[in-house]
């Protein structure tokens, strides 16, 4: 019988509060997460108490943050399974998410969970955030963008800043060190209208795993010459 027993537990840990409603949600996401990576690579962790630790709690960890409180509209970047954009959305329904990946067979996962767990105002799009990040609905149009495991800072600053509208923020989800990660992004943040306004160190309950919080403030509007063109950043960071 699937249970989110750790993820109840260390919620409260975190100070994070999530109701019956939520709770029943997570465990139809875990039951469909175990389901579909029989037939499509979505994740390496399948272990019941591991899934709570490191995909749901730590998806939660941002709201920490404060950012997540109004209405805001959010971005997810190389979202796969749905981390952290799909948690997050579980417990603040005041958000507005767009959950993006290049891989059209998460996206269709996603799809389901939007629907099996009748989420409202999330939507999915497949594509490469280097396309996206030049389409005009979505160009600067974000209060949030947020991302984790998907490319090193100063990539994912080119990958991420093109959405977030002036004023807004990109969250960057990343491992316990990241000075050296932050020093070798300076150039690319200081190019795309970034600045690093916070790091916020968090420890996933129930585990002694310490991940760091990046927290990014668009503070000027990002040249219409970036994202170039989708595989360009990642050959040629910034
Ligand atoms: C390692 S997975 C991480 C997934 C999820 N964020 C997590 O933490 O579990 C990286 C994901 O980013 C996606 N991705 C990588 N580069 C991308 C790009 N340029 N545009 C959109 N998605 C991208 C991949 O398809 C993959 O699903």
């Amino acid at each position: 019988m699937t249970n989110v027993k750790t993820l109840i537990e260390g919620s409260k840990e975190l100070n994070i509060d999530i109701n019956k409603e939520n709770i029943n949600k997570f465990i139809l996401y875990k039951e469909l997460l175990l389901d579909w990576n029989q037939k499509i690579n979505i994740t390496a962790i399948e272990d019941d108490e591991e899934i709570d630790i490191k995909h749901f709690l730590d998806s939660l960890t941002p709201l920490k943050t404060k950012l997540f409180e109004r209405n805001v509209k959010v971005i997810d970047i190389g979202t796969g399974g749905g981390f952290p954009g799909i948690p997050i959305k579980i417990v603040k329904k005041n958000v507005d998410m767009v959950l993006l990946d290049s891989l059209n067979k998460r996206i269709m996962f996603l799809n389901e969970v939007i629907d099996k767990l009748e989420l409202k105002n999330i939507g999915t799009i497949h594509g490469r955030a280097e396309d996206f990040g030049k389409n005009k609905i979505y160009r600067e149009v974000f209060d949030v963008a947020i991302s984790r495991a998907v490319a090193p800072l100063n990539i994912l600053c080119e990958y991420c800043l093109p959405f977030v509208k002036v004023g807004g923020f990109f969250v960057s989800m990343k491992g316990k060190d990241v000075e050296e990660e932050i020093e070798s992004s300076k150039k690319a943040l200081k190019i795309l209208g970034g600045e690093v306004k916070d790091k916020v160190l968090v420890e996933i309950p129930n585990s002694n795993i310490t991940h760091s919080l990046i927290i990014i403030e668009k503070i000027s509007k990002t040249p219409t010459k970036y994202p170039r063109q989708a595989g360009k950043p990642k050959k040629n960071p910034l």
